[in-house]
């Protein structure tokens, strides 16, 4: 499998009229081509935050004002624990002080909490407007940005309010993941990751051998993991845009992640390390219930560990656990759905009793 240079690559996701295109490469924020063909308007609105502002905004701005008269910006508070009504209310506030009408284009610069909460803005200020996505963290140019999952989280369940909106376009400029701390990167690579055991066997082998590379940032290791994630979860997308079925493949690890994710309060185990952990007992369930065999989960631990993840869960307590993820949003009839996998790049939706949980939880809590 070879590894591609980091010069722009396309993504196309194919959704009849709300089809678009990823743009990956480095250098796409200052490519004046990456920010053609935008919807026409009078004005955009960068949504970012105050991280991520000081190093992106201006040269966002600078393309965005060849294409609108105006270009205002908003920034939130940095964090999961701001993905919340607050925050989406301030990007409200600032579109009705500005008197933005429906055409106004919303620009999310920043990573997945800003993406989700932007996008979500977009799909209901005037019963929805257009926008963009501009990711900057791993997770988000391989994961979030992709797709048209918005939402923001409740106390009581992540991403419990939102919308299916799909941007207008994606750009993903690889330098950005430049500025990116250590920890982030980490949490990004759980992601992908992921898309190894539940759809490309051979992704997961390349990952393994590259895994090292990534965490030091080589731009054609980057390049290729970006573009391959992408590339799967546009075919899951193109065939199941509103998770009726297929979709659900992407939550593997998420069921066991996003509970320890509120259970633990937004904001202390970044997403990603939540989802890898979460790989770690979902891989066990897979094991156990005899869907895979033994040596999957040990496999499955060691490229987790080595992307620096935990691959120990908090210790909530079997009832605890049960009662977050109850309110999982794959959760039927009050029976709890896990993403397992059934063979190396295929996975489905499995019930466990709660016997086999506690087995999984007794085995990697501390
Ligand atoms: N919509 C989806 O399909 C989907 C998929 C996966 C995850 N998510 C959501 O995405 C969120 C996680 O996204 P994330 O991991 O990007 O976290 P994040 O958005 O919190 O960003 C991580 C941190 O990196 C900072 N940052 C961003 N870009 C930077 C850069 N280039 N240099 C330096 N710092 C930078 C941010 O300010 C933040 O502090 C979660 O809320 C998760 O639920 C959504
Ligand atoms: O795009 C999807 O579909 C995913 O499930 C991707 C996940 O990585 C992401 O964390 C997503 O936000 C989780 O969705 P949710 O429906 O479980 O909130
Ligand atoms: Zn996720």
């Amino acid at each position: 499998m070879s590894t591609p240079d980091s010069s722009l690559q396309t993504v196309r996701i194919s959704l009849a009229e709300r089809s678009y295109d990823i743009r990956i490469g480095s250098g796409q924020l200052s490519d004046p081509l990456a920010w053609q063909g935008l919807p026409k308007a009078s004005a955009a609105l960068i949504v970012s935050n105050e991280t991520v502002a000081p190093l992106y905004l201006e040269r966002c701005r600078q393309q965005l004002l060849g294409h609108y008269a105006r270009v205002d910006a908003v920034l939130l508070r940095d964090g999961e624990q701001y993905k919340d009504w607050d925050s989406l209310n301030q990007i409200f506030d600032t579109l009705l002080r500005t008197a933005s009408d429906r055409k106004t284009v919303l620009v999310a610069l920043g990573g997945g909490v800003i993406g989700d909460m932007t996008g979500f803005a977009a799909a209901v200020y005037m019963r929805g407007v257009p926008f963009v996505q501009v990711p900057t963290t791993l997770l988000s140019q391989v994961d979030s940005s992709v797709g048209g999952k918005t939402a923001i989280n409740h106390p009581l369940g992540k991403n419990m309010l939102g919308a299916f909106y799909q941007p207008e376009r994606v750009i993903a400029d690889l330098d950005t993941l430049d500025t990116l701390p250590e920890r982030e990167l980490s949490a990004g690579l759980a992601e992908v990751i992921k898309y190894g055991p539940i759809a490309d066997a051979e992704f997961l082998a390349w990952i393994e051998a590259h895994i090292d590379a990534l965490r030091a940032r080589d731009k054609g290791a980057l390049a290729y993991a970006v573009k391959r994630s992408c590339e799967i979860k546009a075919w899951v997308v193109g065939q199941d845009e509103r998770e009726q079925g297929l979709r659900a493949i992407l939550n593997f690890g998420h069921t066991f992640g996003h509970a320890i994710e509120t259970g633990l309060g937004y904001g202390n185990w970044l997403h990603g390390e939540a989802v890898g952990c979460g790989m770690v007992l979902a891989s066990d369930l897979s094991v156990r219930k005899g869907l895979m065999p033994a040596d999957f989960l040990p496999r499955m631990r060691r490229v987790i560990e080595r992307a620096g993840l935990p691959v120990t869960a908090p210790k909530l307590g079997l009832q605890r656990y049960l009662e977050l993820m109850r309110v999982d949003k794959k959760a039927e009839g009050g029976e709890i759905r896990f993403v397992l996998i059934e063979a190396l790049g295929k996975a489905g939706m499995h019930g466990a009793d709660g016997a086999l949980v506690d087995a999984v939880l007794q085995a990697h809590c501390a």
